[in-house]
């Protein structure tokens, strides 16, 4: 089966700091795979690289067997970890940017997401709390009909019990033909998402394979795991 993603030994500097050393990942369709690293480990600047908003590295780095690139993004949702959405927008303009932005966006998945966690399409932006704007953000990222979901952080700010419902939600939608990546420091709270988890430190992936196989093996929690290696 060809993998959605595959890097192989990608460098990235930053002037002379290295923050991505050698990084091999990949992920096959039907793969929620955790991005799991401690501040600085690299995981943010793999995902701009997977997303082609940085360029000049070193590796290989394929999307569906093609190089990052203007036509990948086509088949990438991205959620950066900083807020994207225009403040001066309510919910149902900031769901029409997205629909007039991307091909593949399916409004009345949007339309369906934002109420199901609690928004008004005439919310404005800049009256949302971080965490209701989180929720926006989601929904307007799995609207997309994506082959690969590349999310930075998602999670942060939304309370315990919307998370659950936003795992509920992303369980339920979620296309096997289909992967995401998600980073987080939540491990246990979002543990239940993932299909597969990668460790990173040092801009190097330390360990990636299924949640099953790797608790088995180690007999710990993931979480116990991570921090035994990072
Ligand atoms: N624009 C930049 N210029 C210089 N160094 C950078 C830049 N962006 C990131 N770095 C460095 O690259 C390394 C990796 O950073 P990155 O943001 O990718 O890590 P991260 O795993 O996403 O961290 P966090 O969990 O804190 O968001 C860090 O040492 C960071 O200081």
């Amino acid at each position: 089966m060809e993998h959605i993603l595959d890097c192989h030994g990608v460098i990235k500097k930053y002037g002379k700091k290295k923050a991505l050393d050698s990084l091999t990942l990949s992920i096959k369709p039907g793969t929620i795979l955790g991005l799991l690293g401690p501040n600085g480990a690299g995981k943010t600047t793999l995902m701009k690289l997977i997303v082609s908003l940085l360029r000049n590295y070193k590796g290989d780095i394929r999307i569906n067997g093609s190089k990052p690139s203007f036509e990948t993004k086509k088949i990438v949702s991205y959620l950066p970890d900083r807020e994207f959405l225009y403040q001066w927008m309510n919910v149902e303009q900031s769901i029409a940017f997205f629909d007039h932005s991307f091909v593949d966006f399916e409004r009345d998945k949007a339309y369906h997401m934002v109420k199901s966690l609690g928004l008004n399409v005439n919310d404005k932006i800049k009256s949302l709390s971080k965490g209701m704007q989180e929720r926006l953000s989601i929904s307007l990222a799995f609207a997309r009909k994506a082959k690969l979901y590349v999310l930075d952080e998602p999670l942060a700010a939304v309370d315990p019990s919307t998370r659950d419902k936003i795992i509920q939600i992303i369980i339920e939608n979620f296309d096997p033909t289909s992967a995401i990546i998600i980073s987080t420091h939540l491990i246990n709270d979002v543990e239940k998402l993932f299909t597969d988890v990668a460790f990173v430190n040092d801009g190097k992936v330390l360990l990636q394979g299924n949640v099953q196989e790797i608790k088995n093996e180690y007999k710990q929690s993931i979480e116990e795991i991570f921090k035994s290696m990072v």
